[in-house]
């Protein structure tokens, strides 16, 4: 197993306030590595040092062999990081979007394989302003992956979709895994992470409590005595939408 990034006794202090207390983790190569954690856990501020957007207070960070403290610069080009979906030009349309990004990244690509990717190919005309809230996401995990990256960074992508929107998501975030770039993500959904993530970090009070597959983690527990109440009924209302509204891809 490849790692391709190494994170050694990492701490962040806000003043006084210890934000990060000296974690240590490997990401491997190709894999869907999730950070969980509830608010104020440190996941953003650990995101946030990696992808050079803040400053560390210590410990050692390597990127694709990269040391960041030497060549930030380096790792800004191998990395793609999503922006939150209010940082595009409302009125450019989904190609001049990709344009701009290219001469920002100073390089190249075929914007209509990039957007058939993501399924938009009939949008590119189309304003950023006229997408709904899932072809909003599909489009910035898009502008991802223009400086060709080997790692993308997702902060909560599926935030505020509706069910069939991200799974439409997670199937596009496996696409990307298969076809090689490292992902790392954070979200708050348990049910994604569990689906998606290669393995999890969950991060509590700025330390890492525990690290694996999701389904060690839920062996493990099984293993210890846990057991869940009763599950009553063997469906929830979630499935009952799926299966009323339909499970394929739609516009949403
Ligand atoms: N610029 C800052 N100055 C001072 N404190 C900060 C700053 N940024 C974050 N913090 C504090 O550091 C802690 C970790 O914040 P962080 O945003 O990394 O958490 P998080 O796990 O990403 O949370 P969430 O799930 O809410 O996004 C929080 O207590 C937060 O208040």
């Amino acid at each position: 197993m490849e790692t391709i990034i190494s994170v050694k006794d990492l701490k962040k202090n806000y003043g006084k306030f210890e934000a990060v207390k000296g974690i240590s983790f490997d990401v491997y190569a190709g894999e869907i590595f999730g950070l969980l954690g509830p608010n104020g856990a440190g996941k953003s501020t650990t995101l946030e040092i990696i992808e050079t957007l803040r400053d560390k207070t210590s410990g050692k960070i390597i990127v694709d062999g990269l040391d960041l403290d030497k060549s930030p610069e380096k790792i800004k080009k191998i990395i793609g990081v999503q922006l939150q979906t209010s940082g595009f030009y409302p009125g450019l349309n989904l190609l001049e979007l990709i344009d701009l990004f290219c001469g920002l990244y100073n390089t190249k690509t075929d914007s209509m394989q990039l957007l058939e990717m993501v399924n938009l190919k009939d949008k590119a005309k189309n304003k950023y302003k006229e997408m709904s809230g899932g072809q909003k996401q599909r489009f910035s995990i898009a502008t991802t992956l223009i400086n060709h990256p080997r790692i993308i960074f997702l902060d909560e992508p599926t935030t505020g979709l509706d069910p069939q929107a991200r799974r439409n998501l997670w199937e596009l975030i496996k696409t990307i895994r298969d076809k090689g770039t490292t992902v790392i993500i954070t979200t708050h959904y348990m049910d994604e992470a569990e689906q998606l993530c290669d393995r999890v970090a969950i991060m509590d009070e700025g330390k890492i409590i525990a690290l694996q597959s999701p389904d060690k983690l839920i062996d493990d527990l099984v293993a210890s005595g846990f057991e869940r109440p009763k599950v009553t009924k063997s469906a929830n209302l979630e499935d009952v939408f799926i299966n009323l509204t339909g499970k394929d891809f739609r516009e949403d």
